[in-house]
């Protein structure tokens, strides 16, 4: 196996790193907006969504806490089956809290529509989600997402905490894996 050529195995880039930093800049002033006065407890979902949290945390100007909870629905295949598993729960009581999801992408919207229900069940204060990808064409559940860095095309996409087979979370921007590499 090559090791190091992580690059070729991308058929394009679809959103660089600056345009990610730039968008979680912009998504962190809405969310200081419109939490201002409340507190406000990160869910960050592993491992996709590591590299959105450690960054949107960042990028926010204000007190937050941080939470990981771990659910699987995909294995390491490249299509959802549908089946969404607890693997890691919150150590946090969510009773009054106000409650953002942070995710890496939402594709089919099963993930995040269990996974909302799952916490608002806890007696959050208030469940929304922020998400740096979104398929439109792929959502199989409608999922109301109040802050969404990028719409997409259906194609499966690796990068900046998106795996195929645990590989290529690594990469700084989000690309379009090569059919060379699952063919
Ligand atoms: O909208 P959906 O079709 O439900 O897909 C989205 C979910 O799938 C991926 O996670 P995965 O379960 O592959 O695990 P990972 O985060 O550890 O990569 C991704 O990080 C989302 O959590
Ligand atoms: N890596 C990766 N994981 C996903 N999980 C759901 N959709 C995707 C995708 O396009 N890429
Ligand atoms: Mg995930």
């Amino acid at each position: 196996m090559d090791f190091t050529h992580v690059e070729a195995d991308l058929s394009k880039t679809l959103v660089t790193e600056e345009e990610l930093h730039a968008k979680l800049e912009e998504l962190a002033r809405q969310i200081e907006a419109d939490y201002e006065g409340k507190d406000l407890l990160l869910v960050g979902v592993l491992r996709g969504a590591v590299m959105v949290m450690a960054d949107l945390s960042r990028a926010l100007r204000r007190h937050i806490e941080m939470d990981w909870m771990a659910v699987s629905s995909y294995g390491s295949g490249t299509v959802s089956s549908g089946v969404v598993r607890i693997l890691k729960d919150l150590d946090s009581d969510l009773t009054g809290r106000n409650v953002l999801i942070v995710e890496d992408i939402i594709d089919s919207g099963l993930t995040l529509s269990w996974l909302r229900g799952n916490l608002e069940s806890r007696g959050a204060a208030s469940v929304e989600i922020c998400t740096m990808l979104r398929k439109p064409d792929a959502l199989k559940v409608e999922v109301d997402v109040k802050y969404c860095g990028f719409d997409i095309p259906n194609e499966f996409v690796i990068g900046y905490g998106l795996d195929y087979a645990e590989q290529y979370r690594n990469l700084r921007g989000i690309g379009v894996l090569a059919p060379h590499v699952y063919e």
